[in-house]
């Protein structure tokens, strides 16, 4: 593999700060979350000062730092590092990725399996397992899979500039499972696309039977 003449996108990448601004700092939270915990057992009528719950605090913080790492991070730098394509001009599929995520309505696992395609433009490849980091920054943050799905889209459009690129997501959202509605087994789908593969039908068409294949 040759390194790229590609310039990497922004070094901007490497941090994110919230809308205001604000760099979010996973020490700060990991204090704020076990108060909040704490809050929590209590607020249900458990003490936390009992011996089993004593360090719940401390672990279900470090719990949501991991579940939530994605906040602390911008995805796209996973595709900064890129190689040329030495004249490859076919779609790059990566499927069976698997993902975990919560749902930010009710804070419930969301599990699945992603498919990403795209369509190089002739000059830039990123490294397969940066599709997979890609997935999972995104991922672990609190999400709608709706969202998830056009992330991970705008981020490959953005960094690699491809022809094409279609995303897609089948998970099972325990909120639908262990709660409400109770259908154990629903799968949601989603699908995202862009230039080409949202253009033309049958070119997408192409792509989703190598996915579901
Ligand atoms: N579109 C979308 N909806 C989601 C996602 N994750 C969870 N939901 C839905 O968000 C909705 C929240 O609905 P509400 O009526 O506010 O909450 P609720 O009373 O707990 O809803 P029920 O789950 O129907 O009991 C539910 O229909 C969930 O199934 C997601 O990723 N995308
Ligand atoms: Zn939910």
């Amino acid at each position: 593999m040759n390194d790229s003449s590609t310039p990497p996108a922004s070094s901007d990448h490497a941090t994110e700060t919230r809308p205001d601004g604000a760099r979010l700092q996973p020490a700060k939270a990991r204090a704020r979350l076990e108060d909040s915990i704490r809050n929590l057992l209590e607020a249900v009528g458990e003490d936390p000062d009992r011996e089993g719950l004593r360090e719940t605090p401390e672990r279900v913080a470090r719990l949501y730092l991991d579940l939530f790492s994605g906040l602390y991070e911008d995805p796209r730098r996973h595709l900064e590092k890129q190689f040329s394509t030495d004249g490859h001009s076919g779609p790059v599929i990566v499927k069976d990725i698997p993902f975990q995520s919560t749902c930010e309505h009710h804070l419930l696992p969301v599990r699945g399996k992603a498919a990403v395609a795209y369509l190089p433009d002739g000059g830039r490849l990123t490294g397969l397992s940066k599709l997979a980091r890609l997935v999972e920054g995104y991922a672990r943050r609190p999400q709608l899979q709706e969202r998830l799905t056009d992330q991970i889209v705008a981020a490959l459009v953005e960094v690699l500039r491809p022809r094409a690129v279609l995303v897609m997501l089948e998970a099972e959202h325990m909120c639908m499972t262990l709660r409400g509605v109770r259908a154990p087994g629903s799968l949601t789908v989603t699908l995202g696309a862009h230039g080409l593969w949202a253009e033309d039908l049958a070119a997408r068409g192409e792509i989703l039977g190598l996915m579901k294949s």
